[in-house]
């Protein structure tokens, strides 16, 4: 069976296109700048040269129809017919509560995921663009959702309530959901392999940090609390998120500088976090390389955002009565040595013990750093939600053809 993963954005798209068979990327890529005139297409097929396209592509159906002409193309094309696709998993951000796992997408599927476009403006409408586009170019494939929300449904109500009025929630939903949950489960799972431990009988937190970054105590396997809330804006310092603050904030700063409610939000998502109190970037490596050139507001920014990932971590030492392991994952937790060293030399008192020659070793596999006596272990395990979406969408559709006697 051969799957197209998709992860759409408001104005990117970005897809990996799976073999099942034994779980290898034929194909990878990503459409940016969809809406305006320069957009830009790159697609990455394996053992060919890389291709990059820049055309006017204003819409997410063209951006699905240039790339399934990428797919087939003669040069740089990896199956013969867009009939070698047999289904579409989708990344989608926001399942409220309506989604404890992933779904194959029906009209009651597209009903719920709208519902929840209130409360994720920024992530929802964008996928459903995404799911309506694929079903406009290739209407009889079989399209399945998978949700970032899903994993941490199994939180109790102590750990996803906010202590605001009832009704909030009773009537709209105001809770905390969290998200990554594809991301925290997957890596888990392998952390647990990697310990030879059933993962039932470990404390552990996983600590994603991408540009979006939380982390999530897991307890028997479960969500037990997790860093992000009702949006992807709760939780840790991120590139341009703030992360958690006093809620007063908002108010005064709608004040102070005339902003409504959509100015308010963007400047809390986007012009926020290592972007605002560097003045310089988003990117870790950059904040890194500015520090060690002596930019004092960089060195601020880095130090701001391991101090909140260490308050987390200890947090959820104690919210657990104790921890197991710890995981580093994604872009800057896989990468930033440098981070996790900082992190994990305060976190003596838990019973970590760094192996700095392991945690410097470049390496794209599972690995622990600390040392053989360490009371917990510290992994770092490259995550890769995309194969979660991938794997899912393989069983759905699988069961859906054994149920129907295909
Ligand atoms: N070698 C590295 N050292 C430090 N940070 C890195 C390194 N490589 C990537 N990163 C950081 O990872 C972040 C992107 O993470 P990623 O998980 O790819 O994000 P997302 O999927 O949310 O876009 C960026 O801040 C980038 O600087
Ligand atoms: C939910 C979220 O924050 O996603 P990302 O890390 O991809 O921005
Ligand atoms: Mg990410």
């Amino acid at each position: 069976m051969k799957i197209l993963v998709i992860n759409a954005g408001s104005s990117s798209l970005k897809y990996q296109f799976y073999d099942m068979k034994d779980e290898t990327v034929l194909a990878k890529g990503r459409v940016e700048r969809i809406g305006f005139e320069t957009s830009i297409l790159v697609h990455e097929p394996s053992g060919k040269p890389d291709v990059r396209h820049v055309s006017e592509i204003l819409d997410h159906t063209t951006a699905v129809r240039h790339l399934l002409d990428q797919l087939v193309h003669p040069d740089h094309g990896v199956i013969a017919s867009i009939a070698d696709i047999d289904a579409v998993g989708h990344r989608v951000v926001h399942g409220g509560e309506s989604f404890s796992e992933s779904v194959i997408v029906d009209d009651q599927v597209k009903r719920e995921i709208r519902n929840l476009f209130d409360l994720a403006p920024l992530h929802n409408p964008a996928h459903m663009m995404g799911i309506n586009a694929v079903e406009l170019n290739m209407p009889d494939v079989p399209q399945v959702v998978v949700f970032d929300t899903a994993f941490h449904q199994s939180m109790p109500p102590k750990t996803y309530l906010y202590p605001i009025p009832m009704v909030l929630y009773r009537k709209h939903k105001i809770r905390r959901y969290g998200f990554h949950g594809t991301s925290h489960m997957y890596v888990s799972d392998r952390a647990a392999a990697f310990l030879g431990k059933p993962l039932d009988q470990l404390k552990m937190i996983t600590c994603h940090i991408g540009n979006g970054a939380s982390c999530t105590a897991i307890l028997e396997g479960k969500s037990y609390d997790t860093s992000m809330g009702m949006t992807p804006l709760e939780g840790l310092m991120m590139g341009t998120r703030s992360g958690d603050l006093d809620p007063a904030v908002v108010p005064l700063a709608m004040a102070k500088h005339d902003l409504n409610v959509s100015e308010v939000n963007s400047m809390l998502n986007k012009h926020s976090g290592l972007q605002a109190v560097s003045g310089l970037s988003s990117d870790m490596r950059e904040i890194i390389e500015a520090m060690q050139a002596g930019d004092k507001q960089a060195a601020l920014a880095f130090e701001m955002y391991e101090y909140r990932i260490r308050k987390y971590i200890g947090s959820y030492a104690a919210a657990m009565n104790g921890v197991d392991a710890v995981v580093f994952t994604a872009g800057v937790g896989e990468n930033a040595a440098l981070l996790r060293e900082r992190i994990c030399e305060q976190l003596s008192y838990l019973g970590v013990e760094l192996d700095r020659e392991r945690n410097n070793e470049q390496s794209s596999s599972d690995r622990r750093i600390t040392t053989e006596q360490s009371r917990v272990q510290v992994l770092v395990i490259p995550t890769n939600e995309e194969l979660v979406i991938a794997r899912d969408t393989y069983r759905l559709v699988n069961n859906r053809g054994d149920e129907r006697g295909e």
